[in-house]
């Protein structure tokens, strides 16, 4: 995976397409959702998916920004590529 997601690509570049995803099992659990192991677009991938519940919603739009920007400008084969 060489595409990162950055806040200045057009939403045709980042948007996810769901009928090229399959979402297999729960791989584990963060302090904003939940993550499952999947397939998208053929490649083996990390589903990320957030709980946006109401008390929540305001904080967790701002980390997700925040978590995006700081992926932006990171290389590292230890660290994840955001696809989409
Ligand atoms: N790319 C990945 N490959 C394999 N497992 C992953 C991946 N990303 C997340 N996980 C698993 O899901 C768990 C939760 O990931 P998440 O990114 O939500 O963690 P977090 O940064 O602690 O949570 P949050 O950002 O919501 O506070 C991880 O501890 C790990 O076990």
């Amino acid at each position: 995976m060489n595409k990162i997601w950055c806040a200045n690509m057009k939403k045709q570049e980042w948007e996810l397409d769901a009928s090229k995803l399959t979402v297999k099992k729960l791989i584990g659990l963060g302090g904003f959702g939940v993550v499952y192991k999947g397939i998208y677009n053929g490649k083996q991938v990390a589903v990320k998916v957030f709980d946006l519940g109401d008390e929540k919603k305001n904080s967790t739009e701002e980390v997700f920004m925040q978590e995006v920007s700081a992926w932006c400008n990171l290389q590292h084969s230890n660290i994840s590529k955001v696809l989409n």
